[in-house]
């Protein structure tokens, strides 16, 4: 269904007035200016919106197609995903099929299925009840390692393509080792850089706890500003979710007790681990002071800098890597389009309007300003568009998601906040409007499509300006089975100088505005 086309203003990229740019990127022998320039994002036959992914594999293929030969197999299947491994080559060899690798003291044993594990590990009848109806019926590759390992309690990295089902590897574990509620405080933490993070983490251990007596305390409401010590009421709760400015808030005024805390949990543990949250998990560390503390690190992407200094906060950690270090998923076609200047940027997207595409769709710009520059750009274009940063209050932003979660918000105009882990399943395209200023923010921005097996397309425009940070995402593409021209692979990658700038300062851009505000203002009064 091509519901955009009739609201598309009709701009054609101008490919003459940008040809001193092309011939930039172009080889000495004329190669192409760019990867699908042009990019089609022709909508599917049908719209499917967040419809449910298609299994990971039938939750009863017998039952579903009656066919005997099928029914075989997957009992061959169960009999098979209960089979122990004999000996240390076929536990290898499992994980080299499955690109489990590993650094480390790692004498725990993958699991072949979530039966395998059920068998090893007696969870609470409550919680099989749980996550059954998840029905989830096969393990991730991260899931087949870090489920045991977490289990045994030993501290580890982890790093994970994004959508590849990091929470529940280490949300489940947490439910079976705290056995039974026991009212001495917080025995279990996670912590998540945003709120809306710590909202969906918060979610997923709702629905695994339900019917267990397990209190889960989601600490990321307003600041409390009167209330006085809470260690009494905080001894109810087993669990606590937060981000960790609060988190450190409360230390720091003596409102909560972390001294319990055996299993603590950093998602999306780089950026946690960086200079802007460092302080806060300082402080959350050095609170956290039983002496049997696990910790356990998560991310999609984990830079060896990173992994020094996780290491340094563990003890004896296992790294545990799925596929490509900071790779891409493989399930999402990573497109990078020239648009020349930074006008080119609208009339590409006026353009992909114009051929149609399949919402919902995510739109990733580097500032507070640009996204709402934008917004009112798409929005005047007659676009069911939406806009989410951290100036827009808590209600706003948990409305937002909300609607673009249930399909009636088509395209959402995004800042960083919200590149990692949220977990919005039907997205079928990301637009990267403004190129990432790290190559570990294009790896989580393009990760919001292409989640627990359905496939995405990120489109990322480039100008001429960004073109000297463009061989890192090259190779990110390359690395997760993308196509890319060998010429791109020859370019220059930026010298360290640059890209750290480039990391604390978002690049200088011309504003995002393409009609007079007299039109804008004349257009507003006639709605
Ligand atoms: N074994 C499984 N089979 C099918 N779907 C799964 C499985 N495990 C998790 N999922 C689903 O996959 C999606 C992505 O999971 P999750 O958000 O945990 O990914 P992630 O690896 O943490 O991603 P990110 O790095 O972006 O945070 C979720 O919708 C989750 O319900």
């Amino acid at each position: 269904m091509d519901f955009f086309k009739a609201l598309g203003s009709g701009i054609k990229f101008d490919r003459k007035k940008f040809q001193r740019d092309i011939q930039l990127f172009e080889k000495p022998t004329g190669g192409p200016a760019s990867l699908n320039a042009g990019a089609n994002c022709e909508p599917g036959a049908e719209l499917d919106f967040f419809a449910e992914a298609k299994p990971v594999a039938k939750a009863n293929p017998a039952e579903e197609t009656n066919d005997g030969d099928d029914a075989a197999k997957s009992e061959e299947e169960e009999a098979d995903a209960l089979e122990p491994f004999h000996g240390p080559s076929e536990v290898q060899a499992f994980r080299d099929q499955h690109r489990i690798a590993y650094y480390g003291e790692l004498s725990v044993e993958p699991v072949r299925s979530f039966a395998m594990l059920f068998e090893r590990f007696t969870f609470k009848a409550a919680v099989r009840r749980n996550f059954d109806r998840l029905k989830f019926t096969k393990p991730t590759p991260i899931q087949l390692q870090a489920l045991p390992l977490a289990l045994a309690q030993q501290d580890f990295v982890a790093c994970a393509p994004t959508g590849s089902g990091k929470t529940l590897a280490y949300v489940l574990p947490m439910l079976h080792i705290l056995s039974e509620p026991q009212r001495v405080g917080y025995r279990a933490c996670i912590v998540t850089p945003t709120r809306e993070l710590a909202t969906q983490v918060y979610e997923l251990l709702k629905v695994l706890s339900q019917g267990t007596k397990f209190r889960i305390n989601h600490l990321v409401k307003a600041r409390p500003t009167q209330e006085g010590k809470e260690t009494d009421q905080v001894k109810k709760y087993d669990i606590l979710i937060s981000t960790p400015l609060r988190l450190m808030y409360e230390i720091e005024h003596d409102l909560i007790d972390l001294s319990q805390v055996q299993y603590l949990v950093l998602d999306e543990a780089d950026q946690l681990l960086e200079l802007g949250y460092l302080q806060q998990v300082d402080t959350i560390l050095a609170a956290c002071t039983h002496s049997g503390l696990r910790k356990q690190l998560f991310s999609a992407t984990i830079p060896p800098e990173i992994e020094d200094l996780a290491q340094s906060i563990m003890r004896d950690p296992v790294r545990l890597f799925i596929g490509f270090r900071n790779a891409a998923t493989e399930d999402v076609e990573q497109r990078l389009v020239f648009v020349g200047q930074e006008a080119g940027k609208m009339v590409e997207i006026r353009n992909m309007v114009q051929r149609g595409f399949a919402p919902p769709v995510l739109i990733f710009v580097q500032s507070i300003d640009r996204a709402k520059e934008l917004f009112h750009e798409l929005v005047y274009d007659g676009l069911n568009v939406d806009v989410i940063h951290s100036q827009r209050t808590k209600a706003q932003r948990d409305n937002v998601i909300a609607n673009f979660r249930a399909g009636r918000i088509w395209v959402l105009i995004a800042t960083e906040l919200m590149s990692r882990g949220i977990d919005f399943k039907g997205v079928n395209l990301v637009i990267n409007y403004d190129f990432p200023q790290t190559v570990q923010s294009y790896i989580h921005r393009v990760g919001r499509t292409g989640r627990a097996g359905r496939k995405g397309i990120a489109v990322t425009y480039f100008t001429r300006e960004d073109a000297p940070y463009l061989r890192s995402v090259v190779n990110v593409i390359r690395d997760s089975g993308g196509e890319v021209p060998e010429w791109m692979l020859e370019l220059k990658p930026a010298t360290e100088e640059k890209s750290k700038l480039l990391k604390i300062r978002p690049p200088p851009r011309q504003p995002i505005i393409t009609k007079p505000s007299a039109v804008k203002w004349k257009m507003a009064q006639l709605k």
